[in-house]
Order: structure tokens, then C-alpha cells, then sequence
């Protein structure tokens, strides 16, 4: 038996990473691209002293007691957090480790494309143009709205939405607003040409409305029926954040009845979302499986990070990126 400490991590990971922590604990990983089933996540963290985990693994109390009162650090490939249960961490002491910046312009990017995607109608273009209904070229087909004298909104304003936002700036967008819990102060709104709008505005206002908030019990199904109803019925919805925020049937019918124009969705609930789910019989609803930060180079960086994040964890030296509990 090593006396080295006891790491285990959710899933294949690039060895660069996994290479981090073998140098210095006694490693097992769930080697596969596939989830692992929450009895083998369960039975796996047992015993150990730090966990890697990503974002499809739920980290709540069973897990944390299962594990047992060893366990130290907490560490996730993702920036978002709503996986793990925080308050519990933070009760037993459980340091928690992310990865936030270093996805920033890989989901903008998607963010973007899906923007395009949308409203230029790629995805029925190219569907079109392999079927056969291609035809010659008409005056108004498979057109949608401009991005240049149109009014984006965002709702939630952090690192990717405002990395969003920088990209959009060269499109001509006419005015750029945001809803967030805090509103930002007036030096940030003038550098960032941004104005702050209510949420009801925002809905009522933005031709392109981008979803870019964390999930969180104030924004857990923000986007339903009521919300959709006080959009543009012109108006193009993107969600890039979680799929938990918005209530994916009211988001549905919406599209449906033409209460708003398209959508986009790089999230869905669940993940995967089944082939047979209505939306996937939608043309206005384009859907990609949670690929925002998936560039060669930023999933790489982040499984490093999260490497790092857990070495300096359990090794009591300042983490990297560590999340404030
Ligand atoms: O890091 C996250 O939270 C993601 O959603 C991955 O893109």
C-alpha cells in the first residue's frame, strides 16, 4: 500500500493532465468517455482524498458521504458549479476547484455561431440544399433577420457574455443590453456599450435574447410561458448557459405558435436530450450537445486546470482557480 494520497477522477481525461496528479497520488480514473453510472461514482469515491470530477456528475451528499470524512478537495472541469452541492462542501471543509477564463472565447465563439446559425437559417439551408428542395433562387427564401441595427440582450453579463458581446460589436448591432441579480455600474455599462434593462424589457426589446446566466435557484426556469409571451414574436432565443433555465415545453410550444421566431441551444434538459424529443421536429430550433467550450485547446486547458486545481488542493498550496465557498 502507497501512502500517497487518493485521487479519483470521473472520466478519461488527456494524459497531460492525468499525468499532474500521477506524479504524486495514487490515481484511478474512470477510463471512458461515457458517464459514469452514479452507483460506480459512488463505490469509486470512496476512500478517497480528491475528486476530479466534470460537469455531468452530480456531487451531493451521498457522494460527499460516501467518500468519506477524508476527502479535501473537490475539483471540476467546468465553470459551471450547479453540479456539486457548494453548501455541503463548505460545511465539511471541502475545498472546490473550476475552471472559469480559459472557456471564455471557446463558448463565445459558439455562442456566435449559434447566433448565425439561427438567424441566417444554416442548418435548413444546408438540410435544403442536400434534399433536393434547393430548387432555383428565390427572392425571399430561408431569409432571416440582421444582426447589424438589431437591439441583443443579455441575460446575465459575466466573462462569456461579454465576450459575446465583443464579438458582436463588428456586426453593427444597434444597441446591446443586459439583465443581471446586480446591476453593474455606469463605468462598466460606458466601456462596455451595454445599458442595463429589466428583465421584463429585456424580453419585450431584444431581437436576439442570449442566455449566458448561471443556474441558480433565482434563475431556475426564468424563460417560460409568461416570458416568451412578452418576447418579439421576430425575436431569436439562444440559451448557452444551462438548460435548466428555461422551461423546456413552454419554450416548445412558444416556437410552435410562432411566439417567438427560432431558437438556439447548445444545453438542453436533459443531456442528452432524447432524438425524439419534440424540438428536434422544430426547423426554427437549432440544437448542438453542449459543445461550448469544445475546442481542442480549451478542453485540454481545462483538464489541466483542473489537474492543478486539485494537486494544489490537497498538496494546502493556493489552487489555481479555486471557487470562494
Ligand atoms: O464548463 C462548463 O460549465 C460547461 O458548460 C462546459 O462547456
Amino acid at each position: 500500500m502507497s501512502g500517497k494520497l487518493k485521487v479519483f477522477v470521473t472520466a478519461r481525461l488527456p494524459a497531460v493532465a492525468v499525468n499532474i496528479l500521477r506524479e504524486r497520488f495514487d490515481v484511478s480514473m474512470w477510463d471512458s468517455e461515457n458517464d459514469i453510472p452514479k452507483d460506480i461514482l459512488l463505490e469509486k469515491s470512496r476512500g478517497k482524498d480528491g475528486l476530479l470530477c466534470l460537469l455531468t456528475n452530480k456531487i451531493d451528499k451521498k457522494v460527499l458521504d460516501e467518500a468519506g470524512k477524508q476527502l479535501r478537495v473537490v475539483s471540476t472541469m467546468s465553470v459551471g458549479l450547479d453540479h456539486i452541492d457548494l453548501n455541503e462542501c463548505k460545511a465539511r471543509g471541502i475545498k472546490v476547484g473550476y475552471t472559469p477564463d480559459i472557456l471564455t472565447s471557446a463558448t463565445a465563439e459558439l455562442g456566435v455561431g449559434l447566433l448565425l446559425a439561427t438567424s441566417r437559417r444554416i442548418v435548413e439551408g444546408t438540410n435544403a440544399a442536400k434534399n433536393g428542395s434547393w430548387g432555383t433562387w428565390k427572392p425571399m427564401w430561408l431569409c432571416g433577420p440582421s444582426l447589424e441595427g438589431s437591439t441583443v440582450g443579455f441575460f446575465g453579463l459575466g466573462r462569456i457574455g461579454l465576450a459575446i458581446l465583443q464579438r458582436l460589436k463588428p456586426f453593427g448591432v444597434k444597441c446591446f443590453k443586459y439583465n443581471t441579480l446586480n446591476e453593474k455600474t455606469k463605468e462598466f455599462e460606458t466601456e462596455h456599450g451595454v445599458t442595463y434593462a429589466t428583465f421584463n424589457d429585456l424580453l419585450a426589446t431584444s431581437d436576439f435574447l442570449i442566455s449566458c446566466s448561471s443556474l441558480t435557484s433565482a434563475t431556475k426556469n426564468i424563460f417560460n410561458k409568461e416570458a416568451f409571451d412578452m418576447m418579439k414574436s421576430t425575436s431569436i432565443f439562444i440559451n448557452i448557459a444551462r438548460g435548466g433555465v428555461v422551461m423546456q415545453d413552454d419554450l416548445c410550444q412558444a416556437l410552435i405558435d410562432g411566439k417567438i421566431r427560432a431558437a438556439g441551444l447548445d444545453v438542453t434538459t436533459p443531456e442528452p436530450l432524447p432524438t425524439d424529443h419534440p424540438l428536434f421536429q422544430l426547423p426554427n430550433c437549432v440544437i448542438t450537445p453542449h459543445i461550448g467550450s469544445a475546442t481542442d485547446e480549451t478542453r485540454t486547458a481545462m483538464a489541466v486546470l483542473a489537474a492543478r486545481n486539485l494537486l494544489a488542493g490537497l498538496e494546502n498550496a493556493p489552487m489555481p482557480s479555486p471557487y470562494e465557498l
